[in-house]
């Protein structure tokens, strides 16, 4: 049985977590391909680029629509773009998933602090959560262009674990990704894998997660 007994802090990926955001995402996605007169990516393709932040989708993005690896000057040139066209419709489709903020109002109740480490440039991260109502649950948030290195990089981890004076055994790591299980891991916290969200198309169990769990009305019960 997994003991989250000594968790005092929580910190939560955003994409594929907490905000099924693929929609907006292959929507700011075709919108740059459309402008270059490239063939347009399905919903289903840019599930399975996201992961890796903003600069990572549009390079899987055009390395298909072109069917050769993107030069570094094409990709660069058309970032404004994408980022451009993300901005301008950051929620138009995107939801948050069932009892995210229901979840998030009882471990705040019961003491826990929250963080979000998200891959996402910081930038959209904010206007995100707010969107949604939830940037008040979150005392630090850091997006993938915060620190030096993103997820699975264990930095945002460690980030955390200083600034909060956390031993590793106190924080633990929620996401839908390997990036997040890697990342936690690599910080020797434990993790809990959602099964819902992106991964890759792969199953997040394989990625040997501390648990496992298909809602996020699940985690109350872990963590109590
Ligand atoms: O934007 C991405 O590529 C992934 O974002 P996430 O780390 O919140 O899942
Ligand atoms: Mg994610």
């Amino acid at each position: 049985m997994t003991d989250f007994s000594q968790i005092k802090a929580v910190a939560f990926d955003l994409d594929g977590t907490l905000i099924d955001s693929v929609p907006d995402l292959a929507a700011a996605t075709n919108a740059t391909l459309q402008e270059l007169e490239l063939p347009l990516s399905t919903e289903l393709q840019v599930r399975s680029w996201v992961g890796n932040g903003a600069e990572m989708l549009m390079r899987r993005a055009l390395n298909f629509a072109l069917n050769t690896e993107v030069s570094d000057a094409k990709l660069a040139a058309c970032m404004p773009r994408f980022m451009h066209f993300y901005q301008q419709n950051l929620q138009q489709h995107s939801r948050l998933y069932d009892n995210v903020e229901q979840v998030l109002k009882q471990l705040r109740s019961a003491g826990y602090q929250l963080a979000i480490v998200t891959n996402k440039p910081f930038e959209f991260t904010v206007p995100l959560l707010k969107a949604f109502n939830l940037d008040s649950y979150f005392s630090i948030v850091l997006g993938g262009d915060s620190l030096a290195k993103m997820k699975p990089d264990p930095l945002p981890l460690t980030h955390i674990m200083q600034q909060w004076q956390l031993k590793p055994e106190q924080l633990l790591m929620v996401g839908d990704s390997k990036n997040d299980i890697l990342a936690a891991k690599a910080a020797a916290i434990g993790s809990i894998g959602l099964t819902y969200g992106y991964n890759y198309g792969e199953d997040i169990g394989l990625s040997g997660p501390t648990a496992v769990c298909e809602q996020f009305s699940e985690i109350s019960a872990l963590l109590k």
